[in-house]
């Protein structure tokens, strides 16, 4: 049986760029597209789509693409053997006896998804062979899986209504991927994903390091500026600017040009990611560090960065509304989360928070695809 994971973003950081794509993403998932989030390594398009399952509400059944992936990774495969005997003893004097050897058939991943109605997130899916991926032709157009005609089971599958997927991909001139054939890439929405402007990739770098804001607009000027002149350009700044704030926040190195300490984690994270000579690379960085070192403030206290900060917590939904929630569902006698969303006029974000938090005080429980008040609130 394939994992089933519940999708949970922790630490998302919502600032108003990625907020827009957000929505715009969720609306399309919403009246039934999928969608593919395409963009340089490292723009955050993993994060978005288990942000996105998350906002669904479903299960999450994750893939990643790799040139490896066969159509049985996908569909699923007949495996081991089940055996069937039958003694007939119908004539006393006669015993019959009935050996059956048959093969079992274990759903795979895409299957399970599919015929449960959960959220597929198929990550870097252009690592896969075009070939492997042509079973997702009919599944997102004509809602059904052609599975591999055996005697004891139907050669198609319905797909849920509820089925939902959502693809990455990392554009075509990155190594290890394939060319997506046409028809698949029009069966989807596509929604480019550039680097993220610098006021997210400094709330990301707050937010998830507990960096000074100080030190995350240090951080991310210094890579963004190495990779325009150091031809590293090809991924985006984002995940070398996490990696430098979390090692200076973790041991307490501050972020100044003239310490060696952060010379040293600067050169390390970011000297590997160019296509230049490493002479050439560690030069511009150093001249780099060297000019920023000339504008700080030669009296300037290097005070140790804060401790980190526990992982950002989404903050709980207001207590009016868990309890609007809580009467709605009781006095309906249970409820669909598109139901609740309509009758009170509210947004999936806050729908969704305010339910956990229900779900975890104990006070409701999701039966399917209803949410019903737990019998203990009811006595
Ligand atoms: N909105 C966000 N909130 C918090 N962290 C984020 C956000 N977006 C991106 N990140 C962080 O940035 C880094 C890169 O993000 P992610 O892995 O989603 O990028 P990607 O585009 O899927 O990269 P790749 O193509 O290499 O898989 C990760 O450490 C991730 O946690």
């Amino acid at each position: 049986m394939p994992t089933v994971l519940h999708a949970r973003s922790r630490g998302f950081v919502n600032t108003p760029a990625i907020d827009r794509l957000a929505r715009r993403s969720l609306r399309y998932l919403q009246s039934g597209f999928a969608i593919h989030l395409r963009g340089p390594a490292g723009t955050g398009k993993t994060t978005l789509a288990l942000h996105l399952a998350d906002l669904l509400a479903r299960p999450l059944v994750l893939i990643f693409g790799d040139d490896e992936l066969k159509s049985s990774d996908l569909v699923g495969s007949q495996t081991g053997y089940k055996r069937k005997q039958v003694v007939d003893n119908y004539i006393h004097s006669v015993i019959k006896l009935e050996d059956e050897l048959q093969q079992s058939w274990v759903d795979s991943r895409l299957t399970l998804a599919a015929k449960e109605g959960f959220t597929l997130v198929y990550d870097e899916f252009n690592r896969s062979r075009p070939e492997v991926n042509n079973i997702l032709l009919s599944v997102l157009e004509e809602k059904l899986i052609a599975l591999p005609p055996t005697q004891n089971r139907s050669e198609y599958l319905r797909v849920h209504p509820q089925f939902r997927a959502i693809f990455t991909s990392n554009p075509a001139e990155y190594c290890g991927v394939h060319a997506t054939q046409d028809a698949l890439m029009d069966r989807l929405i596509t929604l480019d994903m550039p680097e993220p402007d610098q006021l997210t990739q400094i709330e990301i770098l707050v937010q998830r390091t507990g960096t000074s804001i100080e030190a995350a607009e240090k951080i991310t000027a210094l890579v963004q500026n190495f990779r325009a002149n150091a031809k590293a350009d090809l991924a985006s700044g984002l995940r070398p600017s996490i990696a430098i704030a979390k090692i200076c926040q973790d041991h307490q190195i501050p972020a100044l040009a003239r310490n060696d300490e952060f010379r040293e984690v600067c050169a390390d994270v970011l000297l590997s990611r160019t296509s230049i000579t490493l002479v050439e690379s560690t030069q511009i960085l150093f001249e780099q560090l060297n000019q920023l070192a000339e504008n700080e403030p030669a009296d300037v206290p290097e005070t140790p960065p804060l401790l980190a900060e526990e992982p950002a917590v989404e903050p709980p939904a207001p207590p009016n509304l868990s309890q609007r929630i809580y009467e709605y569902v009781q006095h309906n006698q249970g409820a669909k989360l598109s139901e609740i969303e309509a009758s009170l006029s509210l947004n999936r974000v806050e729908t969704v928070n305010a339910l956990r938090s229900l779900i975890q005080k104990g006070i409701i429980k999701l039966n399917d695809d209803r949410i019903y008040v737990q019998e203990a609130q009811l006595s």
